[in-house]
């Protein structure tokens, strides 16, 4: 298969040893410096574009991929208030669109057992809930993309949240996301609820980049075949 690269930073270099241990050609390497060379490439001579830059370049990259016919595989957080528009231009072209928060599909079975503790925690209201994410010094965006789906599916089940905030105090309707950075940490998510006598705690902690960047490139050899706007539900079915 024929990857083009859009962001070849930690997780672009990643991605690409994955890539050819997994016998497939990166065509094109995309960063900040040489975006200009994107025209060069379409749906003829690259299979599928993977996707991981920065939130102020994800929407112009992903779109440049649905005008031109290249299926996208994009895990870039910080840029989601533009996916609706991504979403209806994919299906007015008849293209191929993936979106994760997090490829890595340990976090996505956290992401289940998450939706399954706060169904189990909803009408205990003595608990309040909150959400820790650690990454490293230079991510960009706060709070992480996977605390927000952490946090989006714990208020379609908790009536007493009602919306999250990126502060680490607030009122009990607000759910609760603290964002620490530190050093190198590939990523590390903490859904806590806490009562006057005791606590309940899931973690997820990622070792290095190795699974998120696995998920992306099974990803990517998953969609060349299929159209529309594809999820980690749809993959993982
Ligand atoms: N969904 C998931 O599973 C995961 C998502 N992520 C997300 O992926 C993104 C990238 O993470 P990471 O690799 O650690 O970040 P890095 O900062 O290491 O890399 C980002 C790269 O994007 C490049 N870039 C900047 N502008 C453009 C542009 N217009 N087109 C293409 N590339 C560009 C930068 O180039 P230059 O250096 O020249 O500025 C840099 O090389 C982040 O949003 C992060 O949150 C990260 C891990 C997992
Ligand atoms: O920037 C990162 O590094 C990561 N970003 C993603 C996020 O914002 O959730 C996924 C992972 O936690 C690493």
């Amino acid at each position: 298969m024929n990857i083009l690269l859009l962001g070849y930073g930690k997780m672009g270099r990643t991605i690409e040893s994955i890539a050819k241990s997994r016998g497939h050609n990166i065509v094109g390497k995309i960063n900040e410096d040489n975006t200009a060379d994107l025209v060069k490439y379409t749906g003829g001579n690259a299979d599928v574009a993977i996707e991981f830059s920065q939130p102020d370049a994800a929407y112009e990259n992903i779109r440049y991929c649905i005008e031109n016919g290249i299926p996208v595989v994009s895990g870039t957080t910080g840029w989601l208030e533009k996916k609706p528009e991504i979403e209806a231009l994919c299906q007015e072209k008849d293209g191929t669109f993936f979106y994760a928060s997090n490829f890595s599909i340990g976090v996505n079975l956290f992401f289940k057992l998450n939706e399954q503790l706060a169904g189990l925690m909803k009408d205990f209201n003595e608990y309040n809930v909150d959400i820790e994410e650690i990454h490293h010094t230079e991510k960009k965006d706060a709070p992480s993309g996977t605390a927000i789906t952490l946090a989006e599916d714990i208020i379609k089940s908790i009536d007493y949240k009602k919306k999250w905030i990126n502060k680490p105090f607030g009122k009990k309707e607000d759910l609760i996301i603290n964002s620490l950075r530190e050093g190198r940490v590939p990523g590390t998510h903490t859904v806590k609820y806490s009562s006057a006598v005791d606590d309940i705690e899931i973690k997820h902690t990622a070792h290095s980049r190795e699974g998120f960047a696995k998920g992306a490139v099974l990803v990517a050899e998953w969609i060349t075949d299929k159209k529309g706007v594809l999820t980690m539900d749809n993959f993982l079915k």
